[in-house]
């Protein structure tokens, strides 16, 4: 990965409002280039990142980086930011682990305002960031940027709400993309499509570049073109009723009507907001023409794009997931299927085409999609909503309030539980079988493989009470499922293998590492299954013939399956100790699923040492 000509010279966005504006498009250039270069290598986000390279040049090109506030949203697209803040070299150790992170991450640099990963907080970030200056009384900007996809989400709104009529001096800088990961869905959507239209668009890409481009930088005449601008196209948007001032649309990779907007804007008081278009994947055609396959990516060459894997590839999860889906909804037409804004990473692509009229993407929306699928519950549909676990926490009050307190029979597919790899602790899985077992009425399920897990899915639709079923990302031991619908007895575990002395109680994408360990250890090993209800009779039973019994899980081990062992031998007042593995209480970083595990201890030999030096200290 190697710089080229200016930009190897820019280490600092110092180094970079040094350059003459004239030499900013060349920058542009070299900095596009190394990014494919770069993402092509490691693996990361590219069609993002592709498209806001301009609004990145051209943000710390105007604005006094770090002292003036950029607030990424999701963080997807920072990528040409980490570059021009003083890690171009760190970029070959992208979302590895020690490396740097895919994210903004304030203790990773300073001009990393804020920690993302999850979507629509910038603008709620940035307004707090805009009204702390106020208080103390400090002349700095604060800027967030978020993209089309993540405006339509609840927060985007709540920060508005309050941000247009808070006396906050910030700007918000719509980075209108047309795209979420899948194309973009929604009423907000709609009126975004009309304010760029081609036609009122067009003029205003022109009238932009003209008015504001060569416009001397004089408030009062850069406010009038501005207005004029304005007035051509967008009189009264949505976006001013909520109180802000509106510019644009404006072309996101025009570093003529970029800059002098931005300039013009800086010197204004009070909430603005500048509507800027970009395009996903600009400068890399294969991306241009397909965003949605390089939203995110593995390491692939350049030259040639990514290639379809040779051969057949082994079943994820979330393959098994979308099958069973497809299934099921031929077997029965209550099924409704939800998705937050998430159709390809959920397995859902297959179930969207052949079942449309059953098929809602929501947007990003997660909170909206768990109250939403207690509505259609509540008349009788079977709504399965397919999230992340690290998505879901968003949905939590809505999961307990609208679903669980109600008993509704909604099935919730929770898809990349445990550990994620290369997104890191914004995307990590770890929390849910904690957050969930605690509420009344849910039933809670991990398979041990892909079998399994179709099967669960099936038990799951057929219950009568909310119930989720997480799995985790990628797959599993490579078990091609029965293709039937067949269900598990709800609430028991299976014994995989008997041992003495000491009994391994694992959890779903655990169990095989239990297995090979329970192997060397000549331990019993049972596979769980449902972390609620839990096997009772089975903990008994171990509790009664071994001396240990060691509960694994990929999930916190505060308040997680163990903990569940735990309760039910001391309800019984069973005193047989219990070793308990899973997560640390703290973070944990990015890095490779694998080498993360194995680096926790949650690996065969990592269980092996841990139930060896457990019983050497008794
Ligand atoms: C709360 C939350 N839900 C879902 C996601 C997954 N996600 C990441 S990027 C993205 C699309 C965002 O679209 P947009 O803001 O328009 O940015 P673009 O990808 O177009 O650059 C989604 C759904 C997330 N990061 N956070
Ligand atoms: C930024 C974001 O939230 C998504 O793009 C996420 O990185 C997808 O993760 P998967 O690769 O596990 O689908
Ligand atoms: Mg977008």
């Amino acid at each position: 990965m190697t710089a080229s000509r200016l930009l190897e010279n820019i280490n600092s966005p110092a180094d970079l409002r040094r350059l003459d504006r004239k030499q900013l498009p060349q920058l542009a250039t070299e900095l596009r280039a190394f990014l494919i270069d770069s993402v092509s290598k490691t693996g990361g986000h590219l069609s993002s990142n592709l498209g806001t390279v301009e609004l990145t040049i051209a943000l710390h090109a105007v604005f006094n980086t770090p002292d003036d506030r950029l607030v990424w949203d999701v963080g997807h697209q920072c990528y040409a930011h980490k570059v021009l803040t003083g890690r171009r070299e760190g970029m070959s150790g992208l979302r590895m682990h020690g490396g740097i992170s895919g994210f903004p991450k304030r203790c990773e640099s300073q001009y990393d305002t804020f920690g993302v990963g999850h979507s629509s907080t910038s603008i709620s970030a940035a307004l707090g960031m805009a009204l702390a200056a106020k208080h103390k009384g400090e002349d700095r900007k604060s800027i967030a940027i978020i993209g089309d996809g993540a405006m339509s989400a609840g927060m985007a709104f709540e920060a508005l709400n309050n941000a247009g009529v808070a006396d906050a001096d910030m700007l918000v800088i719509l980075n209108d993309n047309e795209m979420s990961i899948s194309p973009p869905v929604g009423a907000l959507n709609n009126i975004l499509t009309r304010l760029t239209s081609s036609k009122t668009y067009n003029v205003a890409r022109e009238a932009g570049r003209h008015m504001l481009g060569f416009a001397p930088p004089l408030l009062e005449l850069a406010r009038r073109a501005e207005e004029h601008v304005k007035g051509m196209i967008a009189p009264g948007t949505l976006f001013e009723e909520f109180g802000f001032h509106y510019y644009g649309p404006i072309d996101g990779h025009d570093l003529d009507a970029l800059i002098p907007t931005l300039e013009n804007l800086k010197k204004l008081k009070g909430p603005k907001f500048l509507h800027v278009i970009t395009k996903k994947g600009q400068g890399y055609k294969l991306a241009e023409n397909d965003p949605i396959l390089y939203h995110g990516v593995g390491k692939f060459a350049a030259c040639d794009g990514i290639q379809s894997a040779k051969g057949p590839a082994k079943l994820t999860y979330t393959q098994v997931f979308g099958d069973w889906l497809c299934d099921m909804a031929k077997a029965d037409s209550r099924l409704v299927g939800i998705t937050p804004a998430m159709r390809e990473g959920s397995g859902m692509v297959r179930f969207s085409a052949e079942h449309a009229d059953r098929y809602y993407d929501v947007g990003i929306a997660e909170q909206h999609a768990v109250t939403f699928a207690a509505g259609l519950a509540c008349e009788g549909l079977k709504p399965v909503v397919a999230i992340y676990s690290t998505f879901l926490q968003r949905g939590y009050d809505q999961l307990v309030h609208d679903v669980a307190l109600q008993n509704l029979p909604v099935i919730f597919a929770v898809d990349r539980g445990g550990l994620v790899g290369a997104d890191g602790p914004t995307h990590h899985g770890t929390f849910d079988l904690s957050f969930v077992t605690c509420i009344p009425n849910m039933v809670v399920m991990t398979p041990a493989d892909e079998g399994e897990c179709r099967k669960m899915l099936s038990t799951a639709y057929a219950l009568d009470c909310p119930s989720m079923i997480r799995y985790p990302r990628g797959g599993g031991t490579g078990v091609v499922p029965e293709m039937n619908l067949d269900t598990l007895p709800v609430g028991k575990g299976e014994i995989r293998r008997r041992g003495k002395d000491v009994a391994l109680l694992a959890f779903g994408s655990l169990v095989p590492a239990a297995v090979a360990a329970g192997v060397e250890l000549d331990a019993t090993v049972a596979n769980m299954r449902f972390v609620k209800p839990i096997d009772a009779e089975l903990i008994v039973e171990l509790a009664g013939n071994h001396s240990l019994l060691v509960s694994i899980e990929e999930n916190a081990v505060i308040g997680g399956a163990g903990s569940e062992v735990e309760r039910v031998l001391a309800e019984r007042g069973l005193t047989v100790p219990v070793l308990r593995l899973g997560l640390p209480d703290r973070f944990i970083d990015h890095g490779e699923q694998g080498q993360l595990l194995a680096e926790l201890g949650l690996d065969k030999d990592g269980i092996v040492r841990a139930v060896r030096s457990h019983t050497t200290q008794q």
